[in-house]
């Protein structure tokens, strides 16, 4: 991990309250997949071009719903004021002047409104996109995707691997449940039906997608793509783009990580709409082997709480800050002059040998 991450982790660790550091840092089951994010890009390296660089570099990236000044955005999490008193407020700010995008979570604990007001406040021009669970009570889902549009969101992210609630042990053994008084998911209030709950139900389908994609002209996201053939059939259903992710290893811990479901999904998608990864990306390097391996961009998760909880805005501007600067180092030493010159070659296998070839 970049040390600057773990030192902010390590700030994040003795701030927090100890139920909510585990609230963030936590995974599904016995944690093997939580860990496996990390290890798998431990396991990957690059290999690098000589004699073709360039003084500087051009780090952006433009994808369905926004420009991005890195190819790092934001990923979609919960309960920001758990971490920071201002919470979506602060990530908004930082992300914004960072000029990447923030994925604001349904379960945020500031109203998207005023989420992408703070983003608007810095940069006029930022982006920020909603996630959202499909919600097996449509009018419900309506109105939520009503209210991004309404709030000026780009575009909209739908979570599609959660058809249950995850198991996460360490809330369990702490009994956390609900947000403390005071805090609450402002965006599900006044719901049809007086919803107050987000609710995870296996009986959501792609004829759900395929009518939330008919009520809204915003592009949108599938998240949560692990199998090549899923991938295809969110392309044939009109997704503007895919997210490899298995939730930060926070729903089946048996999912393979994240990085190494990755190339199936980019062969099986094969360039018709862009693919982001997340998942254990701890460093400029992980944004790196991502991209080389096919991503266009990739989603952090945890990093972006830490800084939050240890700094407010200015520690998720380190966060990204950082990973701007080691990626762009990284693509220096690969003899890169922007993203698409990271090619599927570079990547090695460690311990298996080189066998790129010279075509
Ligand atoms: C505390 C926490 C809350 C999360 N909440 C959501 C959520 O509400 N919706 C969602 O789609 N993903 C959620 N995720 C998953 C992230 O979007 C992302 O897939 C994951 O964190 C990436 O892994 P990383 O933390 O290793 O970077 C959450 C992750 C964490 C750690
Ligand atoms: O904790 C999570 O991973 C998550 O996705 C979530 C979903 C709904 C409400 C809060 C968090």
């Amino acid at each position: 991990m970049n040390t600057g991450l773990a030192e902010l982790r390590e700030k994040a660790r003795a701030v927090l309250d100890p139920v909510h550091y585990d609230y963030y840092a936590g995974g599904v089951g016995d944690e093997v997949v939580l860990g496996e994010n990390e290890a798998a890009f431990r396991r990957l390296a690059l290999l690098p071009r000589v004699l073709r660089g360039r003084a500087t570099r051009d780090l952006t990236v433009d994808l369905p719903g926004g420009r991005l000044r890195l190819p790092v955005l934001v990923a979609p999490t919960a309960f920001h004021r758990l971490a920071h008193p201002e919470g979506e407020v602060a990530t908004a700010r930082a992300a914004a002047a960072a000029g990447t995008v923030l994925v604001s979570g349904v379960a945020s604990t500031v109203a998207i409104g005023d989420v992408v007001a703070a983003a608007r406040s810095v940069d006029a021009t930022a982006s920020v996109w909603f996630q959202l669970y499909p919600q097996p009570d449509e009018a419900v889902t309506a109105c939520l995707v009503e209210r991004a549009e309404r709030a000026g969101c780009t575009a909209l992210v739908v979570t599609v691997d959660s058809p249950v609630f995850g198991r996460h042990r360490r809330d369990a053994e702490h009994g956390f449940h609900d947000l403390p008084a005071g805090l609450a998911t402002e965006n599900m209030r006044d719901l049809p039906g007086g919803v107050r709950d987000i609710v995870m139900s296996p009986e959501v389908s792609w004829d759900h997608l395929d009518r939330l994609r008919e009520t809204t002209s915003l592009p949108l996201w599938l998240k949560g793509v692990l199998h090549p053939r899923d991938a295809v059939l969110a392309v044939e259903h009109g997704v503007a783009g895919v997210v490899v992710s298995n939730h930060g290893g926070r729903q089946s811990d048996l999912a393979p990580a994240a990085v190494e479901a990755l190339p199936a999904v980019v062969d099986a998608v094969a360039g018709r709409v862009p693919v982001v990864l997340d998942g254990g990306v701890r460093g400029g390097g992980d944004v790196a082997v991502a991209l080389a391996l096919g991503a266009a961009a990739v989603g952090v998760g945890r990093p972006v709480l830490w800084g939050l909880a240890a700094d407010g805005a200015a520690g998720v501007g380190r966060v990204l800050d950082l990973l701007r600067d080691e990626f762009d180092h990284v693509l220096a030493l690969c003899g890169g002059r922007d993203p698409a010159d990271l090619t599927r070659d570079l990547v090695v296998t460690r311990g298996r040998g080189v066998s790129a070839r010279c075509g």
